[in-house]
């Protein structure tokens, strides 16, 4: 019998060598689907697999986490004792030198960001290899990517996102907008909100190559096939992500161009061209790192007080009445009685909202709570 990594490879080949159009897509399709289930459960084994998970389950905290993915010395420890200042995580000129998830703190225009340094990934990282399942897991749960390469590896950054695709980590996606709600009788039933680009063959196959036979499906918008065999499974994550190239201070000018310039090729935007060392374009990183996440400030006014205009309350986009409720006491949300809103969110000021309501940077709240 063919072991999975076979399988595995000669379905890559058929999908590889069957011409996509309207007789071959629904046979495509379960191809796809087969190939990912197979993977899938082979992920699955490699993370439930013994050993490891000591130091790795770190909480998160402040206002955002991003993490730090890369290869193994490419400087993601001395970047985190760089970003933080108050951080020691061990470096050195050895592969896997950090063997645990190092937590640290960075503070950027009031925002309290935390940066998670983690081993280095490898080839091979979503079945386990190296610290695979630790670092696929800590990558999981952080809301940015920040993906280290260092000026000798830059052209291999598609291994890491490789890497993270097999782990059920889509960077840089919006999740398509896909329901499948199981039903026990009626077959497959599909219904779209504009031109879906799937039709119920394929729908069919894919589906019931997860043995799927009876389900309600809505699509919203245009999807692909992967987009839909992911919604099947239902355990991917959205998470963004951008790139930067450290150890600049080695190569020479024309290098750093040329690194830009291919990188910018081959994902559709430029590097942060990075020196840990030296410190060169750290604080362009940090900007980054809170732009990316998506701050917004709300400035707080208590009821009959002033707002206070120093110190905004920071959260990430998008964000709802609730969510800052959330945010500064667990007893706001059952208190809650009404907020007012002077601000971008608002028609006109000391709107009356409720907890559903999106803010927006600038936004001036008061939460009137009941006694
Ligand atoms: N020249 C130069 N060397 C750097 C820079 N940043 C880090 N290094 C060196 O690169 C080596 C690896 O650095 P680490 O911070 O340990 O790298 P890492 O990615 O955390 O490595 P692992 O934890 O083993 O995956 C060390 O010798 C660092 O001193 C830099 O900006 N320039
Ligand atoms: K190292
Ligand atoms: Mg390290």
């Amino acid at each position: 019998m063919a072991s999975v990594e076979e399988e595995i490879k000669a379905l890559e080949d058929e999908i590889q060598n069957t011409k996509y159009n309207k007789a071959t897509s629904h046979h495509i399709g379960r191809l796809k689907a087969k190939l990912a289930k197979l993977k899938d459960e082979a992920v699955m084994r490699a993370m439930a697999s013994a050993g490891g998970g000591e130091g790795y389950s770190v909480k998160k905290s402040g206002d955002g986490t991003v993490v730090l993915v890369g290869f193994p010395s490419v400087g993601k420890s001395t970047l985190l004792n760089k970003l933080t200042g108050n951080t020691d995580s061990e470096t050195a000129s050895y592969a896997f030198t950090t063997l645990t998830v190092v937590p640290g703190a960075m503070e950027h225009k009031g925002a309290n960001i935390q940066i998670l340094d983690i081993p280095g990934l490898i080839a091979g990282a979503a079945m386990g290899k190296g610290r695979g399942k630790e670092v696929i897991a800590v990558v999981r749960g952080a809301d940015l990517i920040l993906l280290l390469g260092d000026v000798y590896n830059e052209k291999h950054i598609n291994v890491l996102i490789n890497e993270l695709y097999d782990a059920g980590i889509r960077i840089n996606k919006k999740k398509p907008d896909i329901t499948i709600k199981k039903a026990s009788n009626g077959g497959i039933r599909f219904n779209t909100v504009g031109y879906s680009g799937l039709d119920l063959e394929e729908i069919r196959a894919i589906l019931a190559e997860n043995k799927i036979v009876n389900a309600d499906v809505l699509i919203r918008g245009e999807v692909t096939q992967d987009d839909f065999i992911d919604a099947m499974f239902g355990n991917r994550v959205y998470v963004p992500a951008f790139f930067a190239i450290n150890k600049v201070d080695l190569v020479d000018e024309q290098t750093r161009r040329d690194i830009v310039k291919d990188v910018t090729k081959r994902f559709g935007r430029p590097p942060i061209m990075l020196s840990a060392h030296s410190g060169y374009n750290i604080e362009k990183l940090k900007d980054e790192i809170y732009d990316q996440l998506g701050f917004i400030r709300i400035y707080m006014k208590p009821v009959g007080g002033k707002a206070d205009m120093e110190e905004p309350l920071i959260i990430r986009e998008p964000a709802t009445v609730e969510d800052v409720c959330n945010k500064l006491h667990r007893e706001f949300v059952s208190k809650f009685r009404y907020a007012k809103v002077w601000g971008p969110s608002v028609k006109h000021d000391a709107q009356r909202v409720s907890l559903p309501h999106q803010l927006l940077d600038g936004d001036i709240l008061t939460i009137v709570t009941r006694a």
